[in-house]
């Protein structure tokens, strides 16, 4: 049976933060997942899962200013000191709430870098990524003794985060090949964007695939609102035996619970 996650962040968003665990759990998730916990206490939020026998499956370490656009940290040249109290920050919340993955986003690259001239963005290019790997070394040390395990996730810089610097999942493989830790959050709706190609690439690259989410394409919307046969790929990930999470994290198109009814057939394969 496939497991499914509810993320937090994206459904029931119509509810205060900390009441959305009650309502996962009636929709009959099991596990939950979200963007960031750090606006609230870790023992409040270990509560709610307690009360509502949920597990925490992942979270993202913290990003910078999200508020002002940053989307992460990790590639950023001169943020170490930063990336790694957001390590520590966030290792205390998996502690406490249980959780075995964090997420690390790799973070926007720089103003500039993607216009300036061949040369030179090349050196950038190669800059932003040794320090994503050596922030992914050092991340993956401070986790790894406590059985969290670290990934990272290409997210499409074509809609959603135009000048995301790790954007296509060909380049999250080969630069956590390059960096030997960690493994891919593949996000198929991101995916869908940037290479689509879905079902051949979950068959080569399962093995360091260590997480997924999903949301339809255009939209990012409910799995059958788009052109992603999702039925079909749920089948195939049942095939090739994945038994890691699936995080629900689309927009839903009217409420929540009334965007469930693709959920019940998937649950059954
Ligand atoms: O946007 C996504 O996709 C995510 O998984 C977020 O957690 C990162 O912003
Ligand atoms: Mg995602």
């Amino acid at each position: 049976m496939l497991k499914f996650a509810a993320n937090l962040s994206f459904l029931f968003a119509e509810h205060p933060f900390l009441d959305r665990f009650a309502r996962a759990a009636a929709a009959g998730f099991r596990g939950v997942e979200y963007m960031f916990p750090y606006a609230h206490a870790k023992e409040e939020i270990a509560e709610r899962l307690r009360a509502h026998g949920l597990e925490q499956v992942l979270f993202n370490l913290p990003a910078g200013d999200w508020e002002a656009g940053e989307r992460g940290l990790g590639c950023l040249p001169g943020r170490e000191a930063e990336f790694r109290q957001g390590v520590e920050l966030a290792l205390e919340y998996a502690l406490t709430l249980g959780c075995r993955r964090l997420n690390c986003l790799a973070g926007l690259a720089p103003a500039g870098a993607v216009e300036a001239a061949e040369v030179e963005a090349a050196e950038v290019e190669a800059e932003l990524r040794a320090t994503f790997i050596a922030n992914l070394r050092w991340a993956h040390a401070k986790l790894a003794p406590h059985g969290i395990e670290l990934l990272a996730e290409p997210i499409n810089s074509r809609v959603d985060m135009p000048g995301f610097w790790l954007d296509r999942p060909a380049k999250g493989l080969e630069v956590l090949a390059e960096a030997g830790v960690g493994r891919l959050q593949y996000d198929l709706y991101h995916a869908q964007i940037m290479e689509g190609d879905l079902t051949r690439f979950l068959e080569r690259h399962l093995a360091a695939i260590g997480h997924l989410q999903i949301a339809d394409n255009p939209g990012r919307h409910e799995p059958g609102s788009g052109e992603i046969h999702y039925p079909y790929l749920f089948r195939r990930l049942a095939e090739l035996g994945y038994d890691g999470w699936i995080g629900c994290e689309y927009k839903p198109a009217a409420s929540t619970e009334a965007g469930l009814g693709w959920l019940a057939a998937a649950r059954d394969i």
